[in-house]
């Protein structure tokens, strides 16, 4: 029987949660932000209070007040708006996930606890579970990401398992470079959504059969990246493989400048000319103004707007 469940499609941005300079949220911003993800980026799906987005680092009250300003804007122009609830607290996440169900969110993700960490993959599942079941009417996506949770269980274990307990469940967000484990979850639950999170390797996800991608270049190289992906639809493998390596040339730079989030939030607002402004945490950034012309032609002969 097929399914009536409309399918996550393509491309996700991971937001940047706009700052003003004193690292308060700057709301007014997203309306520009949604039109400029649309019109430059032909993105429109979104995913919000995320890595990306800094959620684990902001109140839950200023969470809740970014889903409702992000979904007031993308409500009628976006495809999607996932709202990730992850916090240490279960509470917390009971809280927000029910929020996004009542401000009227499309989905919603989250990540485990990670400082106190589940001893089981039931144990984490009986955990997702509950967030979930705050939100039943709304599709929970596991966001899975190992490098900053610690929490390493097999995505592909834990799917049955949350099949089977979690009704609302519909994919996840798979952050990890293990693509055995990432081919295999889509091969054996072929009616989920399997969204690959590691932008710089998004052509071996794609491979592997991913349905779509969440991340934070997006937001730049939105459009670069659907051209890569459309090489590959049509089989174009060598001109799929020039793209992605043109954008992993741009991560090795970024990688070897050592910039992190406060960085990426400044190549934002250089590519975008949106002002994000800072990193909420006092993460001093190294993107000084004479690598401005750098990062801005980089990424124009990358993604000509
Ligand atoms: C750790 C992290 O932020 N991962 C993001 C998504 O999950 C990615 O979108 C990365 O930001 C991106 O792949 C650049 O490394
Ligand atoms: C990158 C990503 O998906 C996140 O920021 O959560």
């Amino acid at each position: 029987m097929a399914s009536a469940v409309r399918r996550l499609k393509g491309l996700v941005a991971a937001t940047f949660t706009p700052m003003t300079t004193m690292s308060d949220l700057n709301l007014p911003v997203i309306q520009q932000y949604v039109d400029y993800l649309i019109e430059k980026q032909n993105v429109r799906n979104i995913f919000v209070n995320g890595t990306t987005g800094e959620g684990m680092s902001l109140s839950v009250q200023e969470r809740k007040m970014l889903a409702e300003e992000w979904v007031k804007h993308a409500k009628n122009k976006m495809d999607s708006v996932m709202v990730h609830v992850g916090c240490l607290s279960l509470e917390d996440s009971k809280d927000l996930a029910a929020h996004a169900a009542s401000c009227g969110a499309d989905a919603i993700s989250a990540v485990s606890p990670s400082f106190i960490k589940p001893s089981s993959q039931d144990a984490l599942v009986m955990y997702l579970k509950e967030v979930a079941a705050a939100a039943p009417s709304l599709p929970f996506y596991y966001y899975h990401i190992p490098s900053l949770t610690g929490v390493r269980y097999q995505v592909f274990d834990l799917m049955g398992k949350m099949q089977k307990e979690i009704p609302s469940f519909r994919g996840v967000k798979f952050s990890d470079v293990n693509l055995m484990d990432f081919s295999l979850c889509i091969h054996n639950y072929k009616e989920f959504d399997l969204l690959y999170g590691v932008d710089e390797q998004l052509l071996g996800a794609l491979a592997c059969g991913a349905h779509g991608a969440v991340g934070s270049t997006y937001n730049y190289l939105g459009k670069t990246t659907y051209k890569m992906m459309a090489a590959f639809e049509k089989g174009d493998l060598l001109k799929a493989q020039e793209l992605q390596h043109t954008i992993q040339k741009f991560m090795v730079y970024v990688f070897d400048m050592g910039w992190g989030l406060p960085e990426f939030k400044q190549i934002m607002s250089l590519n975008s000319g949106i002002d994000m402004g800072p990193a909420r945490l006092p993460l001093l950034s190294s993107l000084q103004p004479e690598h401005h012309e750098s990062v801005k032609s980089k990424l124009k002969q990358l993604n000509p707007l």
